[in-house]
């Protein structure tokens, strides 16, 4: 079942990755036993995802100082390797958190961070099933409709977490309570994220599902042919704004025109008080090859150039609810 399916667990040689980029045409996994092997995995996104990678910069760690014990590495090289990763990409809140969670451990050894990162997804996982529960509980007792049509954006399930998934874990949870008939799965360009990995998920589970060009979302919600969008979350400001996967923003004003529920699923560790509003949170923007080419064949003219934001920002008024382990907060 893709609900049990791993992103990322440690074996005792290193790290061992999923990688996201195989899928879902390969089953293929990456053993990361070197910081620059990590690095290139999340910038490549055979690692993504927030809370996903929140594991991986807590594993990170280790593999830091492992490496940094083969190669002698002093406590000064240590901590800038440890920082490359925490720096690997800068919008989902989730990566350097999970670094954070487990330096302070480093000074006990590698067992003790490990045994942190352990905590680090076990928590993931819990969390995400509380997620699955409220958001399940708070869409049915909004939305009247029965079975549910549910639209989800990019991929928030196991591939994305430790396990289960955010707003994917919603769907899950509305699936298992029997009141679920069909997802539209944005496919998420340019990565795909939706038609490679959501769909893939979802087909593993024999949960009804139907891939839309990410243009078709809003004429699909206006059309009234869907009762509630569900998303997942990078990183969440103080005030609700939430930075999410590009495409994300449209699919709430299209949400607020047709009058339906726009849900954000996110664990705590994503929410980033430090940051008070959305404009304040930095938007990766990848590159341009991944908008100009696709399977790696040019398709733009070779005069083009593409603008390639990963993230948007869906500001709180456009938002129903957040959606988190602890319960529900309204907007
Ligand atoms: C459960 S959070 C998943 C979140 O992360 C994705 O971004 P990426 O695929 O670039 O790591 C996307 O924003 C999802 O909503």
């Amino acid at each position: 079942m893709a609900s049990e399916i791993r992103s990322l667990a440690w074996h005792d040689t290193g790290l061992r990755l999923l990688d996201q980029t195989a899928l879902p045409q390969r089953v293929v996994y990456l053993d990361i036993t070197e910081v620059d092997a990590l690095i290139d995995a999340i910038r490549r996104l055979a690692v993504r995802g927030a809370p996903a990678l929140g594991a991986a910069g807590a594993y990170g760690v280790a593999v830091a100082m492992r490496q940094g014990g083969r190669e002698g590495w002093d406590a000064a090289r240590l901590a800038a390797e440890i920082g490359r990763i925490r720096d690997a990409r800068p919008t989902a809140v989730n990566l350097a958190g999970g670094v954070d969670r487990v330096l302070p451990f480093a000074a006990e050894g590698v067992e003790a961070v490990l045994a942190e990162a352990d905590a680090v997804v076990r928590e993931d996982v819990e969390a995400n099933h509380a997620i699955g529960r409220h958001g399940a509980d708070w869409i049915l007792s909004r939305v009247g409709r029965r079975p549910l049509r549910v639209l989800t954006h990019c991929n928030t399930g196991s591939l994305a977490t430790a396990g289960w998934g955010t707003a994917l874990g919603i769907v899950r949870e509305l699936h298992a309570r029997g009141v679920l008939e069909v997802v539209y799965v944005d496919e998420t360009r340019p990565l795909l994220q939706g038609s490679r990995l959501t769909a893939w998920e979802l087909a593993q589970e024999g949960i009804a599902h139907l891939v839309q060009p990410d243009g078709a979302a809003a004429s699909t919600i206006l059309r009234g042919l869907v009762d509630v969008a569900v998303i997942g979350a990078d990183r969440i400001a103080a005030n609700g704004d939430t930075a999410n996967k590009i495409g994300s923003v449209g699919v709430a004003l299209a949400c607020a025109d047709a009058g339906i529920p726009f849900v954000v699923a996110a664990p705590l560790t994503t929410f980033d008080d430090a940051t008070a509003h959305g404009d304040e949170i930095t938007i990766e923007e990848r590159p341009e090859s991944e908008v100009l080419e696709v399977a790696g064949v040019r398709v733009a003219p070779v005069e083009s150039r593409a603008f390639n934001p990963a993230f948007d920002v869906t500001p709180a008024r456009l938002i129903s609810v957040i959606v988190n382990e602890a319960g529900v907060r309204e907007y």
